[in-house]
């Protein structure tokens, strides 16, 4: 599919309803890859697709540039966003624009010998014609952004990225649900980069923006604002007053304890999201958790140590190195010697969370009605925790 944004620059979008799984995101609404192509004296594709995609590209690029390909600027750091680029270069002759670390990354994936490189740093320009084009980016940073200053229009590379597939292709035409899909990706993809980002987002500030295009989804138009504010948001921690209730349970009693604790929180005015991991994919609880005030998870103690599904969701968590303005409660049941409760909160600590813990959220077995009532008094003071104060 390809949409004309301007007269001379162009979307075409890729899509892939096949891609299930992809590290523990479960892509069950299928993605899009957008690449992008810019006509001047001298023509720009952007994030060129995977591989697969080769006959459909060509395609394009022939119809709308008889495959005059001068520069190829990809995101070098990931297959699926560069794949094709071997094939791209043998074709057209392009020279591949990149950073000092991108064609590291290439060097690495490619024989890039008889390749022609234009090494750029943040701030530069490149002039193709009428048009400028400024590279965003940050040494350690994984992405390369480009602005076509005259257009104003940004290329994000995954920043801003949804991983989603609509027949509409620009933000307000889809409506606020997009939100939420750029929260999932954010919490997924980009969250351990969340301190690069920032520095991004402050560059970003200054830019005149009439569309944003990321590699992934729809384009941002119309909502710019409210991205860059979410943005700023999500990567310096800002958070709600929300409870995620993540927990997993073979014979109920932790889900119990999940219950009565949840209600007593939403009591006290926090409004919670339950989880339980058998019935929910990770990358759903991990975009819950990014804004959320309380991060609270339960697991029975099995073979002296958490679920498997809770060990699976703290490997994860940990990983995405959430922002630690946060406050972590364990509980869980067990039948003869409790492990469970002390891993979660070794994992919160470990985290920089704010620990919280009481006796009664560790029950032996199945918690009685007068357990039940205690918990949800505990989910009720829980919801009067100023979470600044510890900080
Ligand atoms: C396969 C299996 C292994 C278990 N291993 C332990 C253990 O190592 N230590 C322990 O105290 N309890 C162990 N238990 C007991 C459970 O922790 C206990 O039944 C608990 O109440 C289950 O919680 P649930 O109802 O939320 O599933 C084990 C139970 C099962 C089924």
């Amino acid at each position: 599919m390809v949409l004309k944004i301007k007269d001379d620059i162009y979307c075409m979008s890729f899509i892939e309803w096949e891609v299930k799984e992809y590290m523990s995101l479960d892509i069950n609404k299928g993605t899009t890859y957008n690449s992008y192509l810019i006509l001047d004296k001298e023509n720009v594709l952007i994030d060129p697709p995977r591989i697969k995609h080769l006959d459909e590209l060509k395609l394009y690029l022939k119809d709308i540039a008889d495959l005059k390909i001068d520069y190829i600027i990809p995101n070098p750091s990931g297959l699926d966003h560069n794949e094709c680029l071997e094939k791209l270069v043998e074709i057209t002759g392009a020279k591949v624009v990149t950073t000092k670390i991108g064609k590291y990354c290439l060097d690495t994936q490619f024989d890039t010998k008889d390749w022609e490189f234009i090494i750029i740093n943040n701030g530069d320009e490149i002039t193709i014609g009428n048009k400028t084009l400024r590279f965003i980016t940050d040494d350690k940073f994984r992405y390369l952004l480009t602005y076509c200053v005259e257009n104003k229009i940004l290329f994000s590379n995954e920043l801003f990225g949804q991983h989603t597939v609509y027949k509409e292709k620009v933000d307000l035409e889809v409506g606020h649900k997009i939100m939420l899909e750029a929260k999932e990706f954010f919490a997924n993809i980009l969250l351990p980069n969340k301190d690069n980002i920032l520095k991004m987002l402050k560059i970003l500030k200054d830019l005149n923006l009439e569309y944003i295009c990321p590699s992934h989804g729809i384009i941002w138009h119309k909502m710019i604002d409210e991205i860059l504010l979410k943005y700023r948001n999500w990567s310096s921690g800002v958070y709600k007053n929300t409870a995620v209730i993540a927990y997993a349970t073979i014979y109920y009693s932790t889900e119990k304890i999940a219950r009565a604790l949840g209600e007593g929180l939403a009591e006290g005015g926090v409004n919670v999201t339950y989880h339980r991991l058998d019935a929910s994919t990770l990358n759903i609880v991990v975009r819950d958790i990014l804004d959320a005030k309380y991060v609270i998870i339960g697991s029975p103690t099995i073979n002296t140590n958490v679920h498997p599904k809770v060990g699976m969701l703290l490997t994860y968590i940990e990983g995405l190195k959430p922002y630690n303005k946060k406050i972590g409660v364990a509980f869980g049941s067990y039948g003869w010697e409790e492990y469970a409760t002390k891993k979660i909160n070794e994992f919160f600590e470990k985290l920089g969370f704010k620990v919280i813990s009481g006796k009664i959220l560790t029950r032996r077995f199945a918690p009685g009605e007068n357990d039940l009532r205690k918990i949800k008094e505990f989910g009720k003071k829980l919801a009067k925790i100023k979470l600044d104060k510890f900080l």
